[in-house]
């Protein structure tokens, strides 16, 4: 099945108070194994490249094409969408979007809010022409550096109306949650969360969902969030992984069972998110909805 935006997966999630699991790729052992366990479990998949890794990943056209090529290779029929995540710049995205990403984030988060929603509206006019999805942020997801969280600011009810305004697909309020390992129990704050899937009739993304408790990642889909970006914990399965098998590697150099065992942790870790999102085995209703 070709690429697909974003919107119409979103808005069945919405509907059906399940959500679609986001995962970030860092190279091609992650993406053949998010495209290899949706299409064995017959569940719709969101594959993102965060536009900090790009040069690393090898360029918007590169991982366009690539992506391309392994859902034809590896014959994948499930609906598959190519998001670009935490884009830096309009001109990255405008790249990601001509190069045929079929869904993208505005990242204006840094910015004070008036300027992030003019970019962004600059970004939706583009992306909308060329049937690409948006997702902005409001607020900020904060990030964990040597146990200091830093960077969370919570998103606004008027913020999050502001730039509902400019017909975004979708919405990252920021509510308390922080890219990277947590120190302590995540606290999000859900009467906002309300507030704002209420105000803005959006689909809510939650970003930084590794290390969220499951208790809090069910009341997020149950509050509006219909989107759930992972990336810490894929990685830090693969890590154990392939250091296990490392340690236990007794001679030669064969590097396909380490690459094997981290390829199995990730593949068992994504198949559980997807069940913990209620959205595992469900392509065929959202494919039925399209
Ligand atoms: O938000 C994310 C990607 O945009 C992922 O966050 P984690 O790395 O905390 O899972
Ligand atoms: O994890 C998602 C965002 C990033 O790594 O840039
Ligand atoms: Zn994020």
């Amino acid at each position: 099945m070709a690429l697909i935006p974003a919107t119409t997966l979103m808005q069945a999630a919405l509907a059906n108070h399940d959500a679609i699991g986001h995962f970030n790729i860092n190279g091609p052992d992650w993406l053949e194994t998010y495209l290899n366990v949706a299409e064995e479990t017959k569940t719709p998949i969101i594959v993102a490249t965060s536009d900090r890794i790009m040069d690393f990943l090898g360029g918007f056209d590169f991982m366009s094409q690539y992506v391309r090529f392994m859902i034809q290779a590896l014959r994948i029929t499930v609906p598959v969408v190519l998001h670009l995540d935490h884009g830096l710049s309009v001109e990255h995205v405008f790249q990601a979007i001509d190069a045929g990403y079929t869904s993208v984030m505005f990242d204006g988060s840094k910015l004070p809010i008036d300027e992030n929603v003019a970019l962004t509206k600059k970004v939706v006019a583009y992306a909308h022409q060329r049937h690409v999805s948006v997702e902005a942020e409001v607020g900020s997801v904060g990030g964990n550096e040597n146990g200091l969280i830093n960077g969370v600011r919570y998103a606004s009810v008027t913020d999050a109306v502001k730039m509902a305004a400019t017909s975004i697909d979708s919405l990252a309020a920021a509510l308390g949650s922080v890219h990277g390992d947590y120190v302590g129990r995540p606290k999000l704050n859900f009467e906002r969360m309300a507030a704002i899937a209420e105000a803005t009739k959006l689909p809510l993304v939650l970003h930084g969902a590794s290390g969220i408790p499951d208790d809090q990642i069910q009341q997020a889909i149950q509050t509006g969030t219909a989107k759930i970006n992972i990336n810490t914990e894929v990685n830090t399965v693969w890590t154990e992984a392939v250091a296990k098998a490392l340690q236990q590697k007794r001679s030669g150099h064969d590097p396909q069972p380490i690459l094997t065992a981290g390829k199995q942790a990730m593949a068992r870790l994504v198949e559980s998110k997807m069940n913990d999102f209620h959205i595992l085995g469900k392509s065929d209703r959202l494919t039925a909805m399209r």
